[in-house]
């Protein structure tokens, strides 16, 4: 019989308290097969095992779960709740085997999935749960209207629009766990206007220009405005950057121009490295709220 997983807890938490060595469990296997699950009950069972049972600490670790979800979770045709990244969590216990902290740490994000994914899957949760769950003002203020019209979501299944409850009611959790790990309203604003900004570049067209050796027209300059708007920069810059490449020779700054497919891959490289920095924002945030003392003792990793 395979080994239970509160059994492979209770091991490693043994070999924590009797050694005083760090301790990893490895969490592996295809995608569904229940890794995300099986670790939640894991952590779930090493609170339980400390001395006092620091329900504080596993309730925090749990209620996060709806951000990392929200940000890294995506439908896919295996999994409707599927991690797409990877995830090491280690867990800090003190001299006593009381778990103190925890940290987790992110890897191999699926960017891409911002701009591209199979007709049949979904992009990651929090578009959805955005147009579902922000309130009217909310969406005129980021200059988005009605969700069906952007490729973001045109992308993935569209099914997903008609869970709309569902959507909203996951929007309202996410909100209260960024309240609770700390997000004030300056945060939260930061945090739609990327989501807006995001959206915006990925609507971002481009065309060739009639005469040879001129730069690219953008179609739809508007939605660069918008997205340079909520970004904070200038929009000018932005369209410069999208359709040219700037380089430094001897001290002297060329330009050369770009073709169609180099300028739609850097709008879309842009929106994928908002949407990771905003990942990697959330989750540094995460860490603050799991680790309230900064000594470390034993650690124990998935
Ligand atoms: N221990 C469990 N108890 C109840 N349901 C479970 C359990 N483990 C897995 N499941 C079911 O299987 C689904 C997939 O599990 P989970 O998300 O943990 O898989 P995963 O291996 O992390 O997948 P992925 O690699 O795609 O993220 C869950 O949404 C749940 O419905």
């Amino acid at each position: 019989m395979a080994p239970h997983i509160f059994n492979v807890a209770a091991r490693a938490y043994q070999r924590i308290q009797e050694e005083k060595t760090n301790q990893v469990i490895l969490v592996s296997g295809e995608s569904g097969a229940g890794k995300t699950e099986s670790t939640k009950l894991m952590v779930k069972h090493l609170v339980y095992m400390s001395p006092n049972r620091s329900d504080d600490l596993h309730n925090k670790i749990v209620q996060v779960n709806p951000l990392l979800e929200a940000f890294g979770n995506a439908q896919t045709i295996i999994n409707d709740n599927s991690s797409r990244f990877a995830k090491y969590l280690e867990l800090s216990f003190d001299e006593r085997g009381q778990v103190i902290g925890a940290t987790i740490r992110d890897y191999m994000l699926e960017k891409a999935r911002v701009v591209t994914c199979n007709k049949d899957e979904g992009n990651f949760h929090i578009f959805y749960s955005l147009f579902a769950g922000a309130s009217k003002q909310q969406l005129i203020g980021l200059n988005l209207s009605e969700s069906k019209d952007y490729r973001i979501i045109k992308c993935g299944c569209l099914k997903l629009l008609e869970e709309k409850t569902k959507y909203r009611e996951i929007y309202l959790q996410q909100m209260d766990a960024l309240k609770r790990i700390g997000f004030d309203a300056d945060d939260m604003n930061i945090l739609h206007c990327m989501l807006g900004a995001i959206i915006h570049l990925t609507e971002v067209r481009f065309k060739e220009a009639d005469k040879a050796n001129e730069p690219l027209e953008i179609v739809n300059p508007d939605q660069v405005e918008l997205a340079a708007e909520l970004l904070n920069v200038d929009p000018l810059e932005l369209c410069l950057s999208l359709i040219k490449t700037k380089t430094e020779y001897g001290g002297e700054q060329l330009y050369h121009l770009k073709n169609l497919e180099q300028a739609r891959e850097s709008c879309d490289a842009l929106a994928k490295a908002i949407y990771e920095r905003m990942f990697g924002w959330v989750i540094r945030r995460i860490n603050e709220d799991l680790n309230p003392t900064k000594q470390r003792y034993e650690t124990l990793s998935y």
